[in-house]
């Protein structure tokens, strides 16, 4: 299978890598002019992946045209751009979707925004504790691939396994984006306690009652339960809760730290999903009646709606209850 990857940010570049690992061809679709001519001629992504020797196979294309003769698409856009993003990509090429989120306005998650964009293409997702620094430098790695069609599912594995890079599959596209999106938001959380200082028993905390809110909202759209504790999910929320190499544990740590969500997001270039999905997450959380009491606090916070000891304060004087 002739693989092709749209988006070279820190993820697009480290999937690339991986495909074109055993010396496979990989084009790798980018926006910015300057990507392209650094993959191309300096076998390096500074902007997105620094530090890393790219392999000689992948072959950056600015032009969208250049994926037509592809027969598998990895789509690693941000997920607020992935409707337009997918529009322009070619019909009907099986589509792995690898962004996290939930489509503002529309609560619809990456797999319903990709068959709306692009109905005649099959669409499989692929989501797990994945750092991209990581997968890049060939580091062992554990993934869910999750496709309706199990044959294709299948076929996909077999062209992106990797000794060190193990593909888990499953048929809950629904619970694997959820997992995936919903961890985001948990992260910053567990960020905001650390850059406080809230001890780790705070963070554990988080951990549980986050794994019981992404719970609660995955099984009212509609995903397994078993999905939620596996990678997607469970795996997924554990590995960007403990470090400062996620996007979104930072950005929480940040705001722990006191400094305000207007200047932390402000000219970020690399993008923490969690503060889109955040209020999407929310709003849609609440039109299913689903409680999600960090993620409010998340949002409260991203806001600027309250002062953060008054946002902790709200989530512990909560009433008590049965875990
Ligand atoms: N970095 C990681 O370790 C992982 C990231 N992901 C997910 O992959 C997705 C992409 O994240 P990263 O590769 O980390 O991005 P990044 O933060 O490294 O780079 C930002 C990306 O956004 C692209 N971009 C900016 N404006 C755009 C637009 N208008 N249209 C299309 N693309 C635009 C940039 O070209 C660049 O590729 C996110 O949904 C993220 O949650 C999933 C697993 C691991
Ligand atoms: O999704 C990720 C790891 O699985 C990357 O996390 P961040 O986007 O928080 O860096």
């Amino acid at each position: 299978m002739k693989a092709g990857v749209i988006g070279a940010g820190a993820w697009g570049t480290a999937l690339a890598q991986l495909l074109a690992a055993d010396g496979a061809h990989v084009r790798l679709w980018a926006l910015e002019p300057e990507v392209v001519e650094a993959v191309n001629r300096d076998r390096a992504n500074p902007l997105y992946l620094p530090d890393i020797p790219l392999n000689a196979g992948i072959e950056a294309t600015s032009d969208m045209a250049d994926m037509a003769d592809r027969d598998l698409l990895l789509v690693v856009c941000p997920a607020q751009h992935l409707r337009s993003v997918v529009a322009q990509a070619p019909a009907g090429v099986p589509l792995i979707l690898c962004s996290k989120g939930i489509e503002a306005g529309t609560h619809l998650l990456m797999s319903e925004v990709a068959a709306q964009a692009q109905p005649q293409s099959p669409i499989a997702v692929l989501s797990g504790p994945t750092f991209a620094s990581e997968v890049a430098k060939g580091l062992p790695t554990a993934i869910t691939l999750a496709c309706a069609d199990a044959a294709l599912a299948a076929r996909i594995a077999a062209r992106i396994a990797r000794p060190a890079f193990r593909p888990y599959l499953s048929d809950d596209v629904i619970g694997a984006e959820i997992g995936g999106a919903v961890k985001n938001v948990l992260a910053i959380a567990c960020g905001v306690a650390e850059g406080a200082g809230l001890g780790l028993n705070a963070r554990a905390a988080l951990i549980s009652r986050g794994f019981a809110e992404m719970t609660r909202f995955g099984l009212a759209r509609g995903a397994r339960a078993e999905t939620l504790a596996g990678l997607s999910g469970l795996g997924d929320l554990v590995l960007t809760c403990s470090s400062t190499n996620s996007r979104n544990f930072s950005l929480g740590k940040g705001l722990g730290e006191g400094q305000p969500a207007a200047a932390l997001l402000a000219h970020r270039r690399t993008v923490a999903e969690g503060a889109f999905t955040a209020p999407v997450l929310r709003e849609a959380a609440r039109a299913s009646g689903v409680e999600m009491p960090v993620v409010e606090a998340v949002c409260a916070l991203l806001e600027d709606a309250a002062p953060l000891p008054q946002v902790i304060d709200a989530l512990l004087a909560r009433p008590i209850r049965a875990e």
